[in-house]
């Protein structure tokens, strides 16, 4: 079995003032968003003159990647198409389709399991190739990544940058504060195979990230962003509220590193850079944003290690290859990870749906 392409699926995001409600109605479709946090939320892209920064990571991105196939001699075209705004994943599939390709791989840019993060785009992937028609390429997602070293190194390197431009004299009321993406309380309760894996995963890179960077630092692991109705109940504590428990607590000074994400878009420069930001300042905390990994060269060399990764099973295996629980079996290629919680090539069906099933 070969594959003869690689996928950059991606969120989207707009790229004018015009982008963003056509941008919003793909993302908000059928999902009950209430249309005051619909017009915040443009408010914010708005502010950034109507230019999500997303899909110029997404190019950069791949520029990076193009680079650093070409330089390890794998010759693999890279393919990109978003979620929710242009290129569209159905177009980029009919693109691939055209050019010959049969089976591809896709790299998610969501380190995470959970439906938003990983289902979701199993799901993309599904509707654009039902879209283009029986002689749609395959695609294989890859492997969840959130605890490989291509991800929490960087993130650990930039925290620790980021407590480099504090003051020292201050770092025993320091914080770490990790934030991640806030999802509904039901829908992180059904993520991985028995519930709860997006948290499990988070509070691993947590514990890793800080592990690495500061381990005299205490940290905590708290949500931002959150969306939907007033009376569902999503992940708390927000990132601003804890902020101010924080500040009473007596802390002085807090870095915030943003291990939800992969680049620094605008769930990272509105709702941290701007917003909490704004709340560190009106609390008196000394505040500092970390990094993203971004184009990150060990980043960049993990796309890459998961591809050769995966080439390798498919070699083996002739056919998806399940690799889930705590032992994978003895003749796969070993899975460069820093974390312990189970990981797999392919998911389980049924794994993350949007809530749990009764
Ligand atoms: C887990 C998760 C990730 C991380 C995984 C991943 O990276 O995929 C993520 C990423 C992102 N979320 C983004 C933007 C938005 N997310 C929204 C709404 C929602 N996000 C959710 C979850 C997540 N979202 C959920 C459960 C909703 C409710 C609606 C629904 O059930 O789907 C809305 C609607 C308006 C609002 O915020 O209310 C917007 C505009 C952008 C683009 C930023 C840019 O443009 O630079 C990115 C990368
Ligand atoms: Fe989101």
């Amino acid at each position: 079995m070969e594959y003869d392409a690689l996928v950059l699926v991606s969120f989207g995001g707009p790229e004018r003032p015009d982008d963003v409600l056509p941008f919003l109605a793909n993302v908000t479709r059928g999902r009950g968003i209430p249309p005051e946090r619909l017009a915040q939320v443009a408010e914010h892209y708005q502010q950034f003159g109507g230019v999500s920064p997303i899909n110029q990571q997404c190019r950069d991105l791949i520029a990076a990647l193009e680079a650093d196939f070409a330089a390890n001699g794998l010759d693999l075209p890279v393919y990109w198409g978003n979620r929710n705004w242009h290129p569209m994943l159905a177009d980029t599939v009919a693109q691939m389709r055209d050019d010959g390709v049969r089976r591809a791989l896709a790299f998610v840019t969501s380190a995470y399991g959970g439906y938003s993060s990983c289902r979701q785009y199993q799901e993309d992937i599904a509707a654009a190739r039902a879209a283009v028609g029986p002689d749609a390429p395959l695609i294989d997602k890859l492997r969840q990544f959130w605890d490989h070293p291509g991800f929490v190194e960087p993130h650990a390197d930039a925290v620790r940058a980021a407590l480099g431009t504090l003051d020292p004299a201050r770092r025993d009321s320091t914080r770490l504060v990790f934030t991640a993406h806030s999802v509904p309380v039901t829908m992180a309760a059904a993520s991985g195979p028995e519930g709860g894996r997006y948290e499990a995963q988070l509070h691993e890179v947590a514990r890793l990230v800080a592990g690495i960077a500061a381990p005299d630092l205490p940290y905590d692991l708290v949500w931002q962003s959150r969306s939907g109705p007033p009376h569902v109940p999503w992940l708390e504590p927000d990132v601003n509220d804890h902020l101010a428990v924080l500040a009473a607590d007596g802390v002085t000074s807090v870095v915030i590193s943003p291990i939800g994400f992969v680049s620094d878009h605008l769930e990272v420069v509105w709702d941290l850079d701007t917003e909490a930001a704004g709340t560190a300042q009106r609390l008196g905390l000394d505040f500092v944003r970390a990094a993203t990994p971004g184009t990150d060269p060990r980043f960049v060399s993990m796309v890459r290690e998961l591809v050769v990764e995966r080439f390798a099973t498919a070699d083996l295996a002739g056919e998806r290859a399940p690799t889930e629980g705590p032992t994978p079996p003895v003749d796969l290629p070993p899975r460069r990870r820093l974390g312990t919680l189970p990981v797999w090539d392919t998911c389980p069906a049924g794994c993350c749906q949007p809530t749990r099933r009764p």
